[in-house]
Order: C-alpha cells, then structure tokens, then sequence
C-alpha cells in the first residue's frame, strides 16, 4: 500500500497543498486558499492607517489554509488519512509575529486588535530601513565577524530590525510578548503544540550561526539597552536542523484537519530553501531561482566564501553537509503585475480578451515577436527595492530610452529583462566570490508560466536554464521534508537525499542561449550594469531624495 506526504506552501497571498506519493513523487491533486486579509499595506480591517512600506498580515488565514485544504485534498484524492504518514510546510521570510508564552499572537487580544504591531510583518514590510541602516553601521563600526556571512550589510526584512522598530515605536507590543517567531516556525507551533525554531529562518534572517549562536548581547546592547537580553528572551528556544521531525500533530489539529493525530510534522521551513530538494538539487554548481512574486535564489558550495550583498550564508542552512547560499531580488512577478494594472490601456485588454488570452500571455505573445535589443529600452529591477547584491530597500524603479513610439509589450518586456539583469549581477557576484555556478534551475509561477521570460535568462546569463517538474515546488518540497520526518520505519525516509532522488522533479527540456541574443544582451547589460552602479553605489541618490520628499509630504497629509 503506497504512502503519503502533505507538503504546505504558505505563499505572500495564499496558501497551496499538495498530497505526494511517498517514493515516486507523484502529486496526486493541490487545492489553494486566498488569505481572506491579503496584504494589509494601507489599513487593518477596522480602519487603522498604515505608513508608508508597510505590509501585515492576520495570522488568522494561515491557519485558514490548514482548515480548508487539507480537508479537500483527502476529500478529492480519497487517500486515507491513516496513509498520508508525514506533513512538511513552508514559508515565506523573514514573515514575522509577537506572540505569547503559549503561541497566541498578540493581534488575536482584542486590547490589540487596532494595533499594527502586534499583526504578522510579512517580509516585504520595509518600514524598518533606518533600523536596519543603524544595525549595519554599529555591527561594521564594533567589527562583528558574523557580519560578513550576510554580504556585509543585513536587510530590513529581517527579524532584528523588525522588531528593534516594534520596540521603538510601540513598547508595550515589545513587552507584552513573550516570543517573537517566524511564521514558519509558529505555524509548526499550531500543528504540534511544541515551540521549535528551525535553522534555515534562525540562520539567514535572525544572524544565528550553527558554531557561534546569535551575536552576542553586547552587541544587541550596542543597538539599545532594552535589546539586550533578546536571545535568551524573545527569541529564546533551541534552533532545530532542516530535515528533523519537529513533533506531530494534536488531537485538536486533526479536528481541524482531518489528518490523524501522531502524523508526523517536519520542522519549519522556507519557499525557496525547501524547493531545492524538489528540483533533484543535491551537489553544488546549480543555482535555483524561485520566481513569483519575488525572485529568491538559492545555491549550495562546499566552503563558506565572502560573497558581497549576499543574502546570507548558513551551514546546513539547505541541506546537511553544505553551506547553503541565498541572494534575492525583492519583486520579479511584481513588476509585471504593476504593469498590467496600471499601464496597458482599455484597447490591450479588449484585445487580450477577444484572443482569450489573460492580460501576461496577450503582452508576452506580442513581445516574443520582438528581437533582443529591438525596443532601445533598459530597466532597473528596483520597483521594490533592490534585495542582492546592494541591499537597499530605498531604492527604486527606473526605465530608460522611452519615446513616442514606445509600445507597451516593449515595456512589458524591458522590466522581465531587468529582473534578467538582476539576477546576471548575483550570478557574476557569486562566480567572482569563489562559488561556482554552471547552471540555472527556475521554479515558481513565472518558470511554468512564461516561456519568453526563461529564455532570456538564458540568453541574458549565458547558462543553460533547467525547469522544476512540478509547478508546485516549494509544496512538493515539504512534502518531501514530511516524508523525511516520518522515516524509514513509517514508510519514509531516514535520508533527504535518497527522498530529493526519489522523490524531486525535473522537465526533460532544457532553455539553451542563443549565440546572437547573447551579444546583444552582453551590450544591454554593460548599459544595466552602469545605471545599477551609478543610482545604487551613491553617486546619484536621486531615488532616496525623491523617497524622503514622498514620506514627508503624506507624513504631512496624514497630520
Ligand atoms: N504569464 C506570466 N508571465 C509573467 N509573469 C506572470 C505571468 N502570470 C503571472 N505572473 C506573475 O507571477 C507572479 C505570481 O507568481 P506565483 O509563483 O504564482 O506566486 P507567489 O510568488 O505568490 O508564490 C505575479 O506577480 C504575477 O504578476
Ligand atoms: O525571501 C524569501 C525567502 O528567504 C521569500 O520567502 C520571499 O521573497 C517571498 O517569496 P514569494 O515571492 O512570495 O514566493
């Protein structure tokens, strides 16, 4: 009798499950569940105004995705629930929330119902910029050593500048939690009733090193007194290696769930880390680009290299026995979608919808039929920030070379070769660091989606472009993790590589780069390359300027 594993990918908009045979890796169907909240980045539900780069969410809906998928997948796939022996989840980071002793996040009291601090941060909440310029200036000036792990500069997505601003500018919401934990690991909290942390979010976004721990509270004094006790307080509880059962599920989760109560409960992880066993990624030399909404990119080497703007290096922060590199770009998908909302007129989406096309595939078609180089247009990829390799969330879009005759697929297409170009420049910044890199593997919506956009990745990076098998890789992922976590004698597996052989999928076809797009993209991208250094290195802080002028003025109207 065959054996099952639920993966879970808690996405930024919704939550996607999908039930795996144990051993072939064959998804037998996914159901999806749109957070009912979405993204708060304007007002909480009652009303409450948000600022400026802030981006919530109601812990609420996470929980709404167990409830409401699991139930259907075991309804739609007729599994039996005493088969499906292991559940693995994922999830986007740093995606932060304040907590009580027992779990309870602090936006289900009704006392903190209408305070903004106390909701989940997701990670592309980036009102904690100044945090983060100050953390990066104490941590450079005390000669922190972990400091050079991270590319040399830390991002305000991550947990210590978030909640140095919840300290900052709502101390009661910082004294009245009793933990501040990543949605990866909270959510594992709910489905076994332990507290864990796993060491794929403690490594990359909260600064914990296998060898060294958290930075010392000197350190965290440096920043401000009232931090200093934070590792042994707020963010105390042992770190837990991917790859390890964190407990199993509750008699009260399998209520909810339908599961049985004992399944077996992997440890916490992240989108794009988890997706690495799911593309049959086990050595090193491969980078894997998550490409949705954002583009997050991860790799394995053998030894820990400097490598500049790097989102981080962590040992077993992947796999065990490797040092597992990221670097991100914080919107990819993101762009196109702006696009398509604000910038295609009446008469595009006539057009689109008489060749029954969606708003993407029309503006695709029409801007594959372009040659490289055709539109005379370059972009930067900074709608929201650049994320790798400078690590500065202040920065901005930018598109040149528009004219009169410039035509909207031509722009369509402009901003998924900046995010092409993007991901060259933390190509060529890992290569030049020591860490070899030979071939490029997509997952995400976008690798299954897009054909045009994978082949000028192709053709803009110069490498071969290998496509996950699944178009849910993160979710089968974890479900591999879940196999993991129930073992060999369950019906398992005791080792993720065998499980990442077995179980993780690749497409037989292959995107080749093409000779005569190369040469043109190597023109357009020493173009890209001059604009990225001269508004992104400070010689031109047009972008920032203009940022502050915003702040200020709705400051104003807000008063
Ligand atoms: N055909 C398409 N071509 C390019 N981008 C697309 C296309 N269809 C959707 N997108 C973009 O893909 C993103 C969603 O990616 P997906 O992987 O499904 O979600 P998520 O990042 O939330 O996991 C959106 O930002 C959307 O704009
Ligand atoms: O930053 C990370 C992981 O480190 C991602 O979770 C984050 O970019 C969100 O990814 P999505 O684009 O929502 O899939």
């Amino acid at each position: 009798m065959p054996k099952y594993s639920i993966g879970v990918d808690f996405g930024s908009l919704s939550g996607r499950s999908v039930l795996v045979e144990i051993g072939t890796g064959k998804e037998l169907d996914s159901c999806i569940f749109d957070y009912p909240h979405a993204v708060m980045d304007k007002q909480l539900p009652d009303g409450t105004k948000l600022g400026v780069d802030w981006a919530l969410q109601d812990p609420q809906d996470y929980i709404d995705v167990l409830s409401h998928t699991i139930p259907e997948l075991i309804k739609k796939t007729g599994v039996s629930p005493d088969d499906i022996i292991g559940i693995g989840t994922d999830f986007t980071a740093c995606t932060v929330l304040p907590v009580k002793a027992d779990g309870t996040p602090l936006c289900f009291l009704a006392e903190y119902r209408s305070q903004p601090h106390a909701y989940v941060k997701l990670w592309k909440h980036h009102a904690a910029q100044d945090k983060a310029n100050q953390l990066n200036e104490i941590a450079a000036k005390m000669g922190q050593s972990w400091l050079h792990r991270y590319g040399g500069k830390i991002s305000s997505e991550w947990a210590i500048p978030k909640i140095w601003q919840i300290l900052d500018e709502a101390p009661e919401i910082y004294a009245a939690m009793d933990y501040f934990v990543e949605a990866a690991d909270w959510i594992i909290w709910q489905m076994t009733g332990v507290q864990s942390r796993n060491s794929c979010t403690a490594g990359y976004k909260a600064m914990w090193n296998k060898k060294d721990g958290y930075p010392s509270s000197a350190f965290f004094k440096a920043l401000d007194p009232r931090l200093e006790d934070i590792t042994t307080t707020k963010l105390s509880c042992p770190v837990t290696a991917l790859g390890e059962k964190a407990g199993e599920i509750t008699a009260e989760m399998a209520k909810l769930t339908g599961l049985n109560p004992g399944t077996a409960v992997a440890i916490g992880n992240v989108d794009a880390h988890v997706t690495i066993p799911a593309v049959k990624i086990e050595g090193t030399g491969k980078i894997l680009g998550i490409m949705g909404t954002s583009t997050c990119h991860v790799l394995l080497g053998d030894e820990e290299k400097i490598v500049p703007g790097m989102c981080g290096v962590v040992e077993d922060g992947i796999l065990p026995g490797f040092f597992g590199y990221e670097a991100g770009q914080s919107c990819v998908g993101d762009h196109f979608d702006w696009f398509v909302k604000n910038c295609v007129s009446s008469e595009y989406e006539a057009a689109a919808k008489k060749e029954h096309k969606n708003i993407h595939e029309y503006l695709t078609d029409k801007a594959a039929m372009l040659d490289a180089g055709e539109s005379g247009l370059v972009a930067l990829d900074w709608w929201n920030g650049n994320r790798s390799v400078l690590v500065d969330v202040d920065l901005t879009g930018l598109m040149l070379g528009m004219t009169l005759q410039t035509k909207p697929e031509e722009m369509y297409r402009a901003l998924i070769e900046a995010t092409a170009y993007g991901t060259r420049k933390i190509i060529e910044t890992f290569i030049k660091s020591g860490v070899p890199i030979q071939e490029f593997y997509a997952s995400g919506g976008i690798s299954q989606k897009n054909a045009m956009a994978m082949q000028i990745y192709a053709d803009v990076i110069n490498l071969p472009v290998r496509i996950a098998g699944s178009k849910q890789g993160p979710a089968l992922g974890s479900a591999i993790f879940g196999a993991v976590a129930a073992g060999k004698t369950r019906g398992g597996y005791d080792d993720i590589f065998q499980a990442t052989r077995d179980m993780g999928k690749l497409r037989d076809d292959v995107y080749i780069p093409n000779p005569v797009n190369v040469a043109v993209y190597d023109k357009l991208y020493a173009e890209y390359d001059i604009l990225h250094d001269y508004f992104g290195r400070g010689d031109n802080n047009a972008m920032k300027r203009l940022k502050k002028i915003k702040k200020d003025v709705i400051k104003a109207k807000n008063n």
